[in-house]
This record gives C-alpha cells, structure tokens and sequence, in this order.
C-alpha cells in the first residue's frame, strides 16, 4: 500500500499523517484533501511524502487506500459524486455513520471498512478497532500500532461508544489537579502530582494477568481512603448514570 489519501485533515487526519511519516524510512505517499488548508500546507512543508491533491476526487484517484476523516454533518458533501473503483480500499473513521450509509453514498463495490484510530496512532502506538477485518486496512493501522478487527457492527460501534469516555476521564483528573491547587498546591505540582500518579496506574493495565475488578481490589484497603472516595462518589447512582449514558450514544451510533 504505497499511496494513502486522506480526506478531511482535521485533528484525526493530521494525526496518521505524523504517525505513517515521522521518522519513517520509507513512508507511503500521501494525499490530501485540501480543506483545512493551513494544516494540509503545514503537513506537506513538513513531510516530503505529502502533497495536497486539488479535490477530494484527485486524493480518490491517486490513492489505493483512502481515509474519510470527516465531521458527521460533513459526510454527504465531502463524499458526495466521488467516483470509486473497486481498487481503492475506503475506510471511513467518522464516528456514528454505518457501513450501509456509507455504500448508499459512495456505490455497491467498492471495498469499505469502518475504524477507530485515536490520536496515539501520531506515536504508532494506538490499538485501533475495524470492521469488517481487511488484510490492507488491517496491516495500515499495525503500522499505526495494532489492528483489532471485530466481528459485527454491533461490536464496532460499543467499542465507538467506549471512545466517547476519554475526555471525561481527563476532565476529572484536571479536577483532581484544580482541588490539589485550590488547597495551596502550585497548580504545576498538582498537574504533573497527578498525570504521575495516572500515569503509573495506565502502565498497570498493561498487566492482564488482573482483571480491572482486580486491580482495583488490588489498590484498596478496608476503610482506607479509596474505598471511602469509590463507595462515596462513584456509588451505584453513579455508576448507573454512567452505563445509562453509553446506553444512549450507543443507541446513536447504531
Ligand atoms: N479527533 C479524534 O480523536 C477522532 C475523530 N474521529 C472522527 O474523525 C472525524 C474528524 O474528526 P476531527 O479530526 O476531530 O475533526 P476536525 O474538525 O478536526 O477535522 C475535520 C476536517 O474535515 C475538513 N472537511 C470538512 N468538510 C470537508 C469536505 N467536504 N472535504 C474535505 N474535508 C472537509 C475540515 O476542513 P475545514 O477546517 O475547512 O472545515 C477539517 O479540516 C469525525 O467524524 C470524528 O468522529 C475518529 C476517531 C478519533
């Protein structure tokens, strides 16, 4: 797969842009829609390997694998009129848009998949959900990290589901950091106390000899601070608000 295009250059986009291209040896040629003009000029100035195509049918036509890295409401007017042949592997990373939504917009026979890289696929090092599994959509994203391909649309879209919990969890350390600053902390220490001890605890998930109910009893002593802050604030009202919450994006996405 030599010749990768990439429409929509956003935040994702740019992304596996720095990820298939810094400090690559040989970096696949890469392709670029030219809206978000200033981040497609700033990406080919950068990276030898990338040149930005006139429209989103010359990025189509050069590329044997295309990346639709669009907002939702965008889809129908980026995809819109493209012509496809069934050489060019199309693999859409827009959240909340099926496979046969995305057929109906670009024609039977052409080779799609859905995906979910994350923006750890700039450092090669994001574990990245597709479906349906395709060896060339397969091996991109292991060259991004790791591929792991699910077997149903169903799967895919709990997985999406799950991505939709990421900021929420940066929200809460940064108000971890705020009440350590507001108890006279530099709020500098508190942020770096905080993405340490976070930081730590990630690392630990890459044990999967404990299963997070585990780890979690793990790092607990009776009556010891944890337990009071867990049984406390992420009691079961909580905790079912949460899983109520992901029951209805999910109902989006499906
Ligand atoms: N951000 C993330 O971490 C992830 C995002 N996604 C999905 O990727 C998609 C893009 O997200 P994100 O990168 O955050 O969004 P951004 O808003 O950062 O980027 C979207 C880009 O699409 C461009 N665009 C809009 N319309 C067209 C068009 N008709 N033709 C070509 N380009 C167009 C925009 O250009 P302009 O600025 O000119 O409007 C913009 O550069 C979404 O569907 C999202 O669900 C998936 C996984 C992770």
């Amino acid at each position: 797969m030599q010749h990768i295009g990439i429409i929509g250059v956003g935040e994702i986009g740019r992304a596996i842009v720095d990820g298939l291209s810094d400090g690559v040896d040989h970096p696949p040629r890469i392709h670029l829609s030219p809206r978000g003009a200033r981040a497609a000029a700033e990406l080919s100035a950068r990276h030898p390997n990338v040149r930005v195509c006139a429209g989103n049918q010359e990025v189509v036509n050069r590329s044997d694998l295309v990346i639709i890295a669009v907002r939702r409401p965008d889809a129908a007017d980026a995809l819109a009129g493209l012509r496809v042949d069934e050489r060019t592997v199309v693999v859409s990373v827009m959240a909340g848009i099926a496979l046969a939504e995305l057929r109906r917009i670009l024609g039977p026979g052409v080779p799609l998949a859905r995906a979910i890289p994350l923006p750890p696929v700039r450092e090669r090092r994001c574990v990245t959900v597709t479906y349906p599994s395709h060896p060339a959509v397969d091996a991109f994203f292991a060259r991004l990290g790791q591929a792991l391909p699910v077997a149903d649309e169903a799967a895919f879209n709990v997985m999406s589901a799950l991505t939709g919990t990421l900021t929420t969890h940066y929200s809460f350390l940064a108000t971890l950091a705020t009440w350590a600053a507001g108890h006279g902390l530099d709020p500098d220490e508190a942020e770096r106390y905080v993405r340490g001890l976070f930081g730590a605890a990630g690392r630990s998930l890459a044990d999967e000899s404990r299963s997070l109910q585990r780890l979690a009893a793990d790092h607990e002593t009776p009556n010891g601070l944890n337990e009071r802050i867990r049984t406390t604030w992420f009691d079961p009202t909580n905790a079912e608000t949460l899983t109520k919450v992901l029951d209805t994006v999910l109902a989006d996405l499906d």
